[in-house]
């Protein structure tokens, strides 16, 4: 289902187009190195050799018979003569069989098969010939002529044979310069593919990281999203509830920011928010969370962190963005922040019951003037606020 839905794909059209044709080429590539490989490893010495032996033993024969037709041939000649038919028709069928061996040279000297057996047939008849010359010594000059011409055939084949042979073993080299192209050749598709499967997986990779990344961040500032902010929430939410620590959490608007916009223009506006977004992320430590969560909102999430450090911290960041000139922009008055803190105590609260005191805060801030601070805490934190303040006012007293 899924193979289906990639190969409808026109990514997934070209990569399967790709791979049949890598299959395809290695495919004939090997078969062609496979088959070159046999041709050039083909050792023909044995069969030069068998073919040379042969062919003396053909003047030897016709030595035999010469000396037989001069004089009364007895026994022990014909026995003679007899031997060397033996012997040529047992180089005859060492031959055959040799070339049977190999299906190269089979292929290629398959006109000559025909004349192996008539020779050895003619061959069979002289060696019948040979044998009635005892009682008709009259026979031995037809025997003779006989086995001239077989001799003849003989050195005619074996002659051809060599030449076959002789223009075999010169054709291999040209297949064994034919092979290493076809090897470097194979070698090229191979790291050719290689490395386009490579490059394939490095892009898919990054592509992977910038869809994460787009995922998570905002792309006006590159600050984390809300999505990103909700799933650190919840992490850090169950981390506070395990080690019962509180964890604030700060809501911060740009004041007046419509009237940037519209007295400045909306690039004008977006260049406040980068660079506001920038001067809040240099301000804000590396274990919160810092988000942009609407137009010009950001919520900065800080575990383990009470509501006086919060709030410490909260002021911080609004004066460093009162006094901060933002570069390029000629703004008649540098832009302000109003922000709203809650803090929850063990994980007690969910991430939307918090930003919820958190912008009840905000709207504080803002109704009380903007440029400022406010915190609104759930009544349990209250209560551990409360009793942390004891704690450390009877410390006091003992010290
Ligand atoms: N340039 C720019 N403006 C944005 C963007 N997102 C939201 N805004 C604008 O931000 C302005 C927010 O206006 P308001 O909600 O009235 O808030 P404000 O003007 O800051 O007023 P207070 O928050 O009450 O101080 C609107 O004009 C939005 O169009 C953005 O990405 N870029």
């Amino acid at each position: 289902m899924t193979i289906l839905h990639h190969l409808r794909q026109p990514r997934g059209c070209l990569a399967f187009l790709f791979a049949v044709i890598f299959c395809t080429l290695s495919a004939v590539m090997g078969s062609y190195v496979y088959s070159a490989c046999q041709k050039a490893s083909a050792n023909y010495t044995k069969l030069v050799s068998d073919i040379m032996l042969a062919q003396q033993a053909a003047p030897q024969l016709r030595e035999a018979l010469e000396e037989g037709s001069s004089r009364q041939p007895n026994n022990k000649h014909i026995e003679y003569i007899d031997h060397f038919i033996a012997t040529s028709k047992q180089h005859l069928n060492n031959i055959q069989t040799n070339i049977e061996r190999d299906r190269f040279l089979t292929s290629n000297v398959n006109y000559l098969i025909n004349h192996f057996s008539e020779l050895d047939n003619r061959l069979s008849d002289l060696n019948q010939q040979a044998r009635e010359v005892h009682q008709h010594p009259e026979l031995i000059e037809p025997l003779q002529r006989g086995a001239m011409k077989v001799g003849g055939s003989l050195a005619w084949l074996y002659d051809k044979l060599l030449e076959e042979v002789y223009t075999m073993s010169s054709q291999q080299s040209l297949v064994m310069q034919r092979l290493s192209i076809a090897i470097n050749v194979l070698l090229v598709v191979i790291i050719g593919a290689a490395i386009t499967l490579s490059m394939a997986v490095i892009r898919l990779h990054r592509q992977r990281n910038v869809m994460h990344q787009l995922m998570l961040t905002d792309e006006l500032t590159g600050l984390y999203n809300r999505r990103h902010l909700v799933n650190v929430a919840f992490a850090v939410l169950t981390q506070a509830q395990r080690d019962k620590t509180p964890l604030s959490l700060l809501l911060l608007d740009l004041d007046h920011f419509k009237q940037i916009n519209d007295t400045y223009g909306h690039p004008t506006g977006d260049e406040v928010l980068r660079q506001v977004s920038k001067k809040l992320r240099q301000l804000s430590r590396p274990s919160d969370t810092l988000a942009r969560i609407g137009g010009e909102e950001f919520c900065l999430l800080m575990p383990n962190t009470s509501t006086p450090d919060a709030l410490q911290v909260a002021d911080r960041l609004r004066r460093e963005i009162e006094v901060s000139e933002l570069g390029g922009l000629n703004l008649h008055a540098n832009p302000t922040i109003s922000i709203g803190v809650t803090t929850g105590y063990g994980g007690s609260l969910t991430f939307e019951q918090l930003y919820s005191f958190a912008d009840k805060a905000l709207y504080q801030a803002k109704s009380l003037g903007r440029n400022r601070v406010e915190s609104l805490l759930p009544p349990i934190a209250k209560a551990s606020e409360n009793a942390e303040k004891a704690k450390n006012y009877i410390h006091s007293l003992i010290s």
